[in-house]
């Protein structure tokens, strides 16, 4: 379990983030949504050890040191690499490894782009791309900063599907942070709303567990939730 109690954080004089509390289970995925600023980015990068709080305490039960996977809203790909070298990019690249890669870049859907150069993929193929260097690193934390924002709806939809039938697959604890409610209750089992520098409410998701979620009335009714939630943390004013 990873936990966040009392946490704290200030960037000089800015109070970013104010009294946060939250934990979740290994295997288990969490979505956090707020207003832009209000501090989803900066969890992020606590939780990625990048930040430190400024008090409070983050911890996790994990009987071995917790390795982390992170993919941003840009794929940030080596443009003079190819797709496989870039996946490889800081592993040994010995045959098992390079075999272990195609088979991701297979899973994505990708591996007649392995020979390619960054600028020849789609922003879509490039972001699924991106998504198997982090898994090829064998991470027991996903963690996600609007992975699919720059991408156009069906490319969205796709990459989401991914990101679900990866955490499945490898039993990743994944959590993500984005402005889309739809990704956030098809990717989050549970749902975080901020609203300035806060927590505010934690909404349970019982669509997650359901296949193809998105034709779910379930999913429809977290979605409404989540919205009447975002609305009571006043983002759209
Ligand atoms: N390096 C920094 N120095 C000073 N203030 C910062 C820094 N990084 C973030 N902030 C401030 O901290 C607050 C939270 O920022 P954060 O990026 O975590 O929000 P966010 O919810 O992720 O926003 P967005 O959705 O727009 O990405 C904002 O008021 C922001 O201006």
């Amino acid at each position: 379990m990873i936990s966040l109690q009392n946490v704290d954080l200030w960037y000089g004089s800015e109070h970013a983030l104010d009294n946060i509390n939250f934990s979740i289970d290994r295997g288990e995925t969490l979505a956090i949504v707020g207003a832009s600023g209000c501090g989803k980015t900066s969890i992020l990068y606590l939780l990625a050890d990048l930040l430190k709080p400024t008090s409070g305490n983050i911890s996790n039960t994990y009987n071995k040191p917790m390795k982390k996977g992170l993919l941003f809203q840009t794929d940030m790909l080596l443009p003079w690499k190819n797709i496989l070298n870039n996946t490889l990019l800081g592993l040994k690249n010995n045959k098992r490894k390079k075999e272990e890669a195609m088979d991701l870049l297979k899973m994505y859907n990708i591996q007649d782009q392995a020979y390619k150069y960054p600028s020849q993929l789609s922003g879509g193929q490039r972001q699924r791309a991106a998504l198997a260097r982090t898994i090829l690193n064998s991470p027991d934390l996903l963690l996600l900063d609007e992975p699919t924002s720059a991408l156009d709806e069906i490319s969205k939809e796709l990459l989401q599907n991914q990101l679900k039938e990866t955490a499945d697959l490898f039993g990743l604890t994944l959590i993500l942070v984005t402005h889309n409610i739809e990704e956030a209750v098809y990717l989050g089992k549970s749902i975080l709303i901020m609203e300035q520098k806060k927590i505010i409410k934690k909404i349970d998701n019982p669509s997650y567990s359901i296949n193809n979620s998105r034709s779910d009335p379930s999913f429809f009714e977290v979605c409404c939730q989540v919205r009447q939630s975002l609305k009571e943390a006043n983002v759209y004013e």
